[in-house]
């Protein structure tokens, strides 16, 4: 019973404690919503010859609801033990999710029957507070084909591939080390500074500018959108209820939310007003001259009018948080691993020396870098559970009979902690990705840390680029280690936007000759 309560009052709180559960909670929220309203469930569908994926044991009427208080990776991992790589979750009477936990099930569904796997929803929540047009992340239908076409060509024509992008993060990785050498020998927490990196990359691409760190209007993007990612429980009551977004309750995620609209808004009119389509400065200018065209050809919308902004705050939202936590974990791991970060240095040392910045084609010459990063995305995923997923139309996977418009997750946790996958997947060891002669990188079948198919992650290219040039930037300066009072942090996180580690204060000490 104390179980049930814990459960039901952090719905009500938005209290973060375990990102599966919220994740399910808010998945199974908004399916919930999506049924009362539309078709598409199990029990709704014509008796298919196929057997639906089975379910673990749950209660009558409940299902496998007051499951969801335990971990849910080791729930999870019982469950794909004893009942195989791909189940379904029963809530209540009409609610189905099914849960892909198995890499060769994922590809079957995500990447051979894509035109079946590929759609998603718009959460309740996020549909109240930015409405349901123009999101590049979430429509479904025809129309998520179109806009991610445009977000893949707005990406190679700001330069993500050549020297363009990539001499951006080398800059911002100078600048970043500027900044943390003011704060070296002091325990200090690497977030601010390193959201402030990645969001200035990004803020570069999509609008053009990027901003000294002290710069007010940048501060209060960064901090809106740390505070919008801690107050962003997935098991929120609002995803329910979308109306409480209006209340009090929501205070927390609404503010954030409306300020960064509103200045999100006030610099796609400053670009309008100065918008010169020959002279595309960024993403908002290719949108506008997109926008130019339809109008002129009278063709059917690609983007839709007055809402750059909104592929704006979704760019922000899906690259900002993903690539700061990724890194994050990478400074907190390597701190924990002292003899790795001296391999690492000198590595750096032998390849690039003191002086000159890294550069991408330094990474075949790097190749322990490049496997930590990896490990790093393998033992702590930050999108556990990716971005759901839903059926377009009746499928099957393994065998399984999986109806149309049914949500569908790819646990990319267990795919990437799982024994059967990896040898002491719970142990930290980068040369797992090693050949035998420490030579070269060697990818892994079940290695998809930014999900898979169609809709797999738009920025992955740039979130490596980000990740390998930011990090090696610094271990090429500095060694760290962690304050006393954050060794305790160890590999725990926590869920938000993303899967973050527990916050912990590190200290850096300039290396001196090759230290
Ligand atoms: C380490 C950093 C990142 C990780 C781990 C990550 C992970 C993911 C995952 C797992 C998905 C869902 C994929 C699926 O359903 O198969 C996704 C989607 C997406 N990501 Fe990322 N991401 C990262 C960084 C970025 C960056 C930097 C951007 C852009 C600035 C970005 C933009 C997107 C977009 C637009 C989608 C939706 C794609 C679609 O639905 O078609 N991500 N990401």
């Amino acid at each position: 019973m104390a179980n049930r309560s814990y459960v039901a009052s952090s719905m009500f709180l938005g209290l973060q404690e375990i990102s599966f559960r919220e994740c399910i909670v808010f998945v199974t929220t908004c399916l919930f919503v999506r049924l009362l309203v539309s078709r598409g469930s199990f029990k709704k569908s014509t008796p298919p010859s196929n057997p639906p994926p089975p379910s673990p044991t749950g209660l009558p009427f409940f299902g496998n609801l007051f499951s969801f208080q335990e971990d849910m990776r080791h729930l999870f991992r019982k469950w794909t033990n004893e009942i195989g790589g791909i189940f379904r979750l029963r809530i209540g009477p009409v609610m189905d999710i099914v849960v892909i936990n198995d890499v060769e099930a994922i590809r079957e569904a995500f990447v051979e029957k894509a035109d079946a796997f590929s759609d998603r929803m718009v959460p309740p929540l996020l549909g109240v507070a930015f409405g349901k047009r123009g999101s590049l992340i979430w429509p479904a239908g025809d129309g998520w084909k179109k806009t991610r076409k445009f977000g893949h060509s707005a990406f190679r024509s700001m330069g993500l591939g050549n020297r363009r992008i990539e001499d951006k993060i080398v800059e911002e990785g100078r600048v970043l080390v500027q900044a943390c050498e003011m704060k070296e020998g002091e325990p200090f927490n690497p977030r601010v500074l390193i959201t402030n990196a990645v969001g200035n990359m990004i803020a570069c691409l999509v609008t053009g500018s990027r901003y000294d760190y002290g710069d007010p209007d940048f501060v209060k993007i960064v901090g809106d959108i740390e505070r919008l990612s801690e107050n962003t429980s997935l098991t929120s009551l609002g995803n329910v209820f979308p109306f409480l977004y209006y209340t009090p309750l929501y205070t927390g995620f609404r503010r954030p939310m409306q300020d960064i609209i509103s200045y999100i808004k006030s610099m796609v009119k400053q670009h309008q007003q100065n918008f010169d389509p020959l002279n595309v400065r960024d993403i908002i200018d290719l949108y506008m001259v997109e926008l130019k065209q339809q109008r002129e050809q009278q063709i059917p919308g690609v983007v839709e009018e007055n809402l750059e902004w909104r592929l704006v705050v979704e760019l922000f939202l899906a690259g900002m948080v993903t690539t700061s936590d990724s890194l994050l974990w990478a400074i907190l791991i390597v701190a924990q691993h002292p003899q790795l970060m001296k391999e690492i240095q000198k590595e750096i040392d032998d390849v690039i020396g003191e002086e000159r910045p890294p550069k991408m084609a330094d990474q075949d010459a790097l190749p322990l870098i490049v496997a930590t990063l990896m490990e790093v995305s393998r033992i702590r995923p930050v999108t556990p559970l990716a971005l759901p997923r839903l059926t377009s139309r009746d499928a099957t996977v393994q065998g399984y009979h999986i109806p149309k418009d049914t949500v569908v997750l790819m646990n990319l946790w267990e795919v990437l902690n799982t024994p059967k996958n990896w040898d002491k997947p719970e142990e930290f060891n980068p040369y797992r990705f090693l050949s035998e002669d420490r030579r070269s990188v060697v990818d892994h079948p079940a290695f998809i840390p930014f999900g898979i198919g169609l809709r797999a992650c738009l920025g992955e290219k740039l979130a490596r680029m980000q990740m390998f040039i930011i990090f090696t930037s610094l271990l090429q300066r500095f060694t760290f280690c962690l304050a006393d009072d954050s060794r305790s942090v160890g590999m725990k996180g926590k869920a938000g936007i993303a899967y973050s580690p527990l916050k912990y204060d590190i200290i850096l000490k300039r290396r001196e000759n090759s230290d």
